[in-house]
This record gives C-alpha cells, structure tokens and sequence, in this order.
C-alpha cells in the first residue's frame, strides 16, 4: 500500500454521561479522526484517543495534530508498505507520542485488512466469534446515584463493573457496593491517585473480593506497584505504566502487576497491543481491552483486537449507546447479554457514518 492522502478531521462529540475520575470530569470529547486514502483509493480509518488536557498521558489532541502533521503524515505519505507492521521502524526516531502514532496506524491496518480480504479480527490472528465486556463508572454524585448507575449497568448484561475510585471516595463507597451487589465481579480503578503511603487503606480492599486494583500508584511507576503487590491480595492490574511491549517485560519481571490492560493509544497501535497480548500470553499474564471513551472507529479497532485469545477478562468496550446520542459507524455497537459479535466484514467491519462524522466536525485539514 501506499498512502496518498490523509485528512485529519477534528471532532466534538457529547458524552451522555459526564465521565469523572480521580483527575476531574470530561462532558464534551474533543478528537482527532484520521482518514487516509492509499493509491488504489481505498480508505482507512484512525482515532486518536488524545483528550484535551493531558490529565491521562502526556499527549493532547494538539501535541497529536502537531505530531501527525510535522512528521508522521510526511514520513507515511507515498512510502511503499507491505505491512502495518513496518510502521515501528518507519517511526523509530520519534520519541513516544504513542497516541499520534497510533491514530495513523489503526488507519492503515484497516487499509491493510481491506486490501487483503479479510476482517480486521482476521488479520490480527483473532479467532473469538465474540467478545465479553464490562462497562468503566465514573465517579457518581452522590452514593445513592453510584448504586443506581451500578444497577443499571448490571441489568444492561455487562460481565464485570468497573469502578472509579479516589482518595475520600474509596472503602466506603466499595463497602457499600459489595453489600448490594454481593456476586458481582467487580474491579476499581484509581488513575493513579494514590501512594505507599496509603499501603493501609489498599489492604483493606483486599476483603471485598476485586477482581484487581488498576493504577493506584503513579502513572510512571513500575518499582512502587511491585511493592504494593507483595502486600496485597487483589492483584494490580497497569493501565497508565504500559507503554510498549519493553514497559510489560520490566513489570512482569519486577511483580509490578498481574493483569494488564491494553489499549491501542497507550502503547503506539495495534502492532505494538498484539506484541504485548503474545508476549503476556506466554507469560501467563491475562489482558484485557482498556477503553478512552473512544467514538465508533476506535471502538472497532478495540473489538478486532479484543477477539485475540489472552484477552481473557471483560473489557471496557461498552455499547456506543452507553456514550452517545449518535455514534460515527454504521452500524452502531451493540451489547447482548454481554457480549459483542465481532464483525466478520472486510475491515473493520463497521461502515464510517459519513453524515455524522460532518455533524461532528469542527475542523479538517488534507494532506498530500
Ligand atoms: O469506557 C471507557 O472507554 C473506559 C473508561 C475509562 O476507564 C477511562 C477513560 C478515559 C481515560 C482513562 C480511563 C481508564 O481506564 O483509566
Ligand atoms: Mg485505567
């Protein structure tokens, strides 16, 4: 393939649900959608899961746009590329800015699945026909909001529940969730809002029977979380530390973590997600999809990626109707009893909705 052409469309879309964590709120979801079209004319899609703020990662939907348009547009455009794969090389002397390169990489896999004929699953090496999913609650109002919002979640069929957690808003509210919803997997997820220090408090989630604890330490942590994990019954689980396939050797030898949640941003792309689903699987070490309140095209990706063997536990690909009024793939994703069928369409699998995407855009910008 070759890539003539990239459009960079940049998109405002409403959550319905504000989304709080421990770092503050998000309502409207500013982001980059990547359109790249090759020599043949066929069109790739690629989100970037960049917010705003760099609350999250070090990256914004600007540092995004700033790193696509300066160098990652211009080192792709007319390059002759038999696989995504060979992308790492191609981006070897830029430092980091995973998310920017992962947004024009998931383009050109989608590329790549179409002009090979098969399902974006397909040319990852899935063989799951579906996938589980459990849904990420963000931090409620009041206590009796949180109940209400865990309750419907669970009624809605979703396989485990995912809750935000900060310092004040911890062992109580998780007390009171296991006394109404004693059987419920259910896991919290902290964003890194808390330190050895709180080594106490952390032990005494221990007896509501989690799943796992995700990111309680700093977000660049390997060596603290290990020694929290020694101290802990309920294994930790990194999302903010896994950065690269290097990152999750460095934790898994170090006892940092016992679970790993992968997301395409995070780690630079799919090529990178899959090295790190191989190399956990031979490790032992189970995985699961993370999500970024990703509209239709990243969510795609997120399925197709899913549908890889190790990930063994439900991820935090919920339906899009549990996040937009309108989603921007045709059709939308849809949860039953859990689950999601992984499409097995060439490509992605879903059609980009054209209309809703030009409803959504503030901004685009073609480059040649
Ligand atoms: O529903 C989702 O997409 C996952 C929500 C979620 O937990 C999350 C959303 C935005 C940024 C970070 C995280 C996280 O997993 O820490
Ligand atoms: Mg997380």
């Amino acid at each position: 393939m070759k890539i003539k052409e990239v459009t960079i469309h940049h998109l405002k879309m409403r959550l319905k649900n504000p989304f709080s964590t421990s770092f503050g709120t998000i309502d409207n979801k500013e982001f980059l959608l990547l359109e790249a079209k090759d020599e043949q004319g066929t069109v790739g899609w690629g989100e970037s899961v960049a917010f705003e703020a760099p609350w999250y990662t070090e990256e914004t939907m600007k540092t995004t746009w700033h790193m696509l348009e300066d160098f990652l547009i211009p080192l792709v455009i007319n390059k002759e590329l038999q696989h995504p794969d060979e992308l790492g090389e191609l981006f070897k002397g830029i430092r980091k800015n995973y998310m920017a390169k992962s947004a024009i990489e998931g383009a050109l896999w989608d590329i790549y699945a179409q002009q090979t004929n098969q399902s974006l699953a397909e040319a990852l090496g899935g063989k799951k026909d579906k996938i589980e999913v459990g849904i990420s609650i963000g931090i409620q109002k009041t206590m009796e909001k949180q109940i209400e919002v865990v309750n419907q979640a669970i009624k809605d069929g979703y396989k485990r529940i995912k809750l935000k957690i900060k310092p004040g808003w911890d062992f109580n509210v998780l007390r009171t969730l296991r006394e109404h919803f004693p059987e419920v997997p259910m896991m919290a997820d902290a964003n890194s809002a808390y330190t050895l220090e709180d080594v106490a408090l952390l032990q005494q989630l221990d007896e509501f029977n989690l799943m796992m604890i995700e990111q309680p330490l700093a977000y660049d942590d390997l060596i603290d979380h290990a020694t929290l994990q020694k101290q802990l019954k309920t294994p930790i689980c990194l999302d903010e530390s896994i950065c690269s396939l290097e990152d999750a050797k460095k934790a898994i030898e170090l006892g940092s973590c016992g679970v790993i949640n992968i997301k395409i941003g995070r780690v630079g792309g799919i090529s990178e997600a899959v090295k790190i689903h191989d190399y956990c699987a031979e490790k032992g070490i189970p995985v699961w999809c993370g999500g970024m309140l990703e509209a239709g095209i990243g969510r795609a990706h997120n399925i197709a990626l899913t549908s890889l063997s190790n990930f063994v536990m439900p991820g935090d690909t919920a339906g899009s109707s549990h996040y937009w009024e309108q989603d921007i793939i045709e059709p939308e994703v849809v949860v039953e009893d859990g689950y999601i069928k992984v499409p097995k369409e060439v490509g992605i699998g879903y059609q980009p909705n054209l209309e809703a995407i030009k409803k959504y855009t503030v901004e685009s910008k073609v480059y040649r």
